[in-house]
């Protein structure tokens, strides 16, 4: 639901202008410190919002008469961080934003720019250092501290980490799926009226303290895709949407309605010239995906900030889809345009200010969610209407009228009405006597009732019409069949009634009518068992063909009669002895993947679950080594405050030599000393998260690899030979779809070449078997090696 705000404003975007009005997204430009700032093309005036930009565009696009000229353009922006610690930019940029989420606006920060400019510093900062924390952990403290303040709300918080990564949305924080049978739904991009745009299937997770909300950080942070070139070694590759979902609801009991809002906490990636970053194979795809995905955002905030349009491409790229709700509309959104301030990437700085400036032009239109609790509203109704009786009981007794009943009425009073009803309708009553609204209701359902009787009486003597004229007929179209066949086919005079089916049974030769059901279903059930479990479905049917014919009805007779429209079992009957002619259809995939599991597919099954086992035990370990963490943080922050207050004493007292062996020497040791397990033990946690990554990837592998061999398998046993693709002879497609085939066998293939080789020759045997032609191991090996490097056979990797 939305309304009209009333509650507090958040700062970043009112400057105390009229909260309902519409305005102008924030947008702050920070510039990455370096000792090569390019003073003479940047330039950021005193006024501290506004940057200019001078710059002799690449000489070769100019005509002759401009070459030489150096142009400049004016950015004005809600602030621009020069030299600023990363507490002032939380405070500026971010901080506003967080107390109008706990107040029930949604809000969104989002970080842009090109590849190294800052984006992920300014987003989560440097673990390393806490002073260097990002707006992350900072929005995080904030927040549970405004909790633990807001005494009069019970305040929920849960968390989400989304990361796109090539167009694929990844669930960071997302619990291990441990079950091949059910394989995760993909995550997709959702809208609903009433609860906007959301990701389907992404996790949530309750956090009830600022500790348990930055381990969840640190974990997703772990599971997010880096990568490494000219610009940056620790590039993000994908965009990360860290969201805080809150619920504030009032502490009495009785108020139905409740505030939630989202803080959405961007870190877009970086946008990237693929010549500077010198980006080749893997991070050259990611790259184009950026850039993409980058321009698709530009376009949607073009279209935004253009009043005139009413269509904004929301639905291009996954990124922009899942932002739909967070980029203006009822949102406070703060973007921060990171700007790398060297000669060398000016270009890049004022496409990134361009995009700013477009940015600055979006409007929003900021609005409490307020939505009601049902559950609690009725509880509130109720008691309203308590309370109304009550106070109407007062009013009778006042005015000395009899009290008002809440009972329904009683058999006598409603037979009473009835008679009023029809003696009314009869004529022989003018008026119905009421004295109160529950007679009303009375009166009312014993005229409807009377007018469903009539109807259904109505219907009643048409269909005694119709059963006159209906019988007549049938009798007459009995009687000419009799005489048109010319023989007794044993059509007693009760079987005009029966099924157009049964009728067409009873005329089938006594040789083919059908057995009875249950004998047949045993006898298919003996060939089954006979045949070993799982059934192998094409022997039996291809054998079951041949006898068909032999038990059919002529040609020219099946013809004559009307399509068979009943299911295969009680189509046709066989001879006794012979095979079913038609099965059951294939069994479901589910039923027959655990038989599988412990038959041909035992092997990677027990692998899967061993990597799996160890893929667990690696993730407890990390869950405990990022308790670790936290705790030596915590104790850096007690230490800290501790020297603080002891600086602050000793400047009131005017004594500033530190003498060993006193105590704020011994908290300044004690700090180093906590700072240096701090280091360690992150490193510890980075190395045991590199070994959860690569016991996650080999999960994955055998898991896949599980699957495409339980599909196989599958195909082989239960499909039917007319389900494979035909090939026919000295044809291209023949042979480019036999290459195809080939080429399939050989990655389902064991990793070992010598069984690889025998596995190929098997599975292309039925295809030789039809006179094809069917390439030779060495030769698909050839062939692959020459084609393209992605495809290779997957290699089973067991953890040992
Ligand atoms: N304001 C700053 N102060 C100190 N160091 C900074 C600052 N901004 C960026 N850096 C440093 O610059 C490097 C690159 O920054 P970062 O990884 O945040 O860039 P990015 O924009 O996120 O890049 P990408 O898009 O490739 O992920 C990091 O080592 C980071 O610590």
């Amino acid at each position: 639901m939305k309304c009209s705000k009333t509650s507090t404003v958040p700062r970043c975007v009112s400057d105390g202008a009229d909260t309902a009005q519409r305005r102008e997204v924030s947008v702050f430009v920070r510039i990455r410190p370096t000792a090569n700032f390019a003073h003479g093309l940047i330039e950021c005036l005193p006024d501290g919002q506004t940057v200019n930009i001078y710059h002799r565009k690449d000489s070769r696009k100019l005509q002759d008469s401009k070459k030489g000229q150096l142009s400049s353009w004016s950015f004005r922006l809600e602030g621009v961080l020069q030299d600023v610690s990363q507490e002032e930019v939380y405070a500026r940029v971010c901080q506003p934003v967080v107390q109008g989420a706990l107040d029930g606006y949604n809000g969104t920060v989002m970080c842009f720019g090109q590849t190294g400019a800052g984006k992920t510093y300014t987003m989560t900062g440097s673990t390393e250092s806490y002073k260097q924390r990002g707006i992350i952990p900072r929005a995080l403290q904030e927040v549970f501290r405004e909790v633990e303040k807001r005494t009069e709300h019970s305040i929920s918080v849960h968390l989400s980490y989304l990361e796109i990564y090539n167009e694929t949305l990844v669930d960071l924080l997302s619990p291990l799926q441990d079950s091949p049978q059910r394989p995760p739904r993909g995550m997709v991009v959702m809208e609903e009226p009433g609860r906007g745009v959301f990701i389907r299937d992404l996790s949530l997770h309750p956090v009830h303290s600022e500790e348990a909300a930055l381990s969840l950080l640190f974990e997703g942070e772990m599971n997010r895709i880096i990568g490494s070139h000219a610009m940056n070694r620790n590039s993000s590759r994908s965009h990360c949407i860290f969201t805080l979902h809150i619920e504030s609801r009032s502490q009495i009991l009785s108020d139905a309605k409740y505030i939630a809002s989202k803080l959405n906490l961007v870190d877009l990636a970086g946008s990237e010239r693929l010549g500077k970053t010198g980006s080749e194979g893997q991070i050259l795809k990611e790259a184009t995906y950026i850039n993409k995905s980058l321009s698709f955002l530009e376009q949607a905030i073009l279209a935004l900030a253009d009043h005139r349009r009413d269509h904004v491409p929301f639905r291009q790229t996954k990124l922009t889809h899942a932002l739909k709700d967070s980029l203006g509309g009822n949102c406070n959104t703060v973007l921060v345009a990171n700007v790398y301030g060297e000669a060398a990437h000016i270009e890049e700085t004022l496409s990134t200010l361009r995009f700013a400036s477009r940015m600055k032009c979006v409007r929003s239109d900021p609005a409490v969610n307020e939505h009601i609790d049902p559950a609690l509203q009725i509880r509130k109704l109720q008691k309203e209407v308590q309370m109304l009786k009550e106070e109407l009981s007062i009013h009778n007794t006042l005015v000395n009228r009899p009290s008002t009943t809440y009972e329904p009425l009683s058999e006598a009073q409603q037979a009473e009405i009835s008679s009023q009803v029809q003696r009314y309708l009869d004529g022989s009553l003018k008026e119905i006597s009421i004295t109160s609204i529950r007679q009303v209701h009375a009166v009312f359902a014993q005229f409807k009732l009377v007018v469903q009787e009539q109807k259904q009486k109505a219907r009643a003597q048409l269909c005694q019409t119709n059963d006159l004229v209906g019988k007549d007929q049938r009798a007459t179209a009995a009687n000419k069949e009799w005489e048109t066949r010319g023989f007794n086919e044993g059509v007693e005079a009760g079987s005009f009634g029966v099924s157009a089916q049964s009728q067409k049974q009873s005329q089938r030769p006594s040789s083919t009518k059908a057995k009875p059901l249950k004998s047949r279903d045993k006898q298919s059930q003996n060939k089954r068992q006979g045949d070993g479990s799982p059934v192998s479905r094409k022997r039996v049917e291809s054998a079951s063909k041949s006898k068909l014919t032999s038990v059919q009805m002529p040609e020219r007779e099946q013809e004559s009669q009307e399509p068979d429209t009943r299911s295969p079992d009680t189509q046709e009957s066989h001879q006794p002895g012979s095979e079913p002619l038609y099965l059951e259809p294939p069994p479901s995939k589910s039923e027959v993947f655990e038989d599988f599991k412990l038959g041909q597919g035992n092997k990677i099954n027990c692998i899967l679950k061993e990597n799996k086992a160890v893929l667990l035990e690696r993730r407890s370990l990390l869950r405990q080594l990022t308790d670790e963490v936290n705790t030596v943080k915590r104790e850096i922050d007690c230490t800290t405050a501790v020297i603080q207050q002891h600086n602050e004493i000793q400047e009131t007292q005017g004594q500033y030599l530190l003498m060993e062996g006193e105590p704020e020497a011994t908290l300044l040791l004690q700090l180093r000393e906590l700072k240096a397990l701090y280091r360690q033990r992150y490193e510890a946690l980075r190395s045991i998260k590199a070994e959860v990554n690569y016991c996650q990837h080999l999960v994955d592998q055998c898991r896949v690899r599980l699957l495409s061999e339980f599909e196989s398998w599958y195909k082989n046993t239960f499909l039917l030979p007319e389900d494979e693709v035909e090939i026919t002879l000295d044809s291209t497609i023949a042979h480019k779809e036999n290459h195809r085939q080939s080429l399939e066998h050989l990655e389902n293939a064991p990793p070992d070449s010598s069984s690889a080789e025998s596995f190929y020759n098997a599975r292309c045997r039925t295809l030789k078997r039809r006179n094809s032609r069917v390439l030779s191991f060495t030769q698909v090996q050839t062939n692959l090696s020459a084609g393209s490097g992605q495809r290779r056979l997957l290699p089973l990797l067991p953890v040992t």
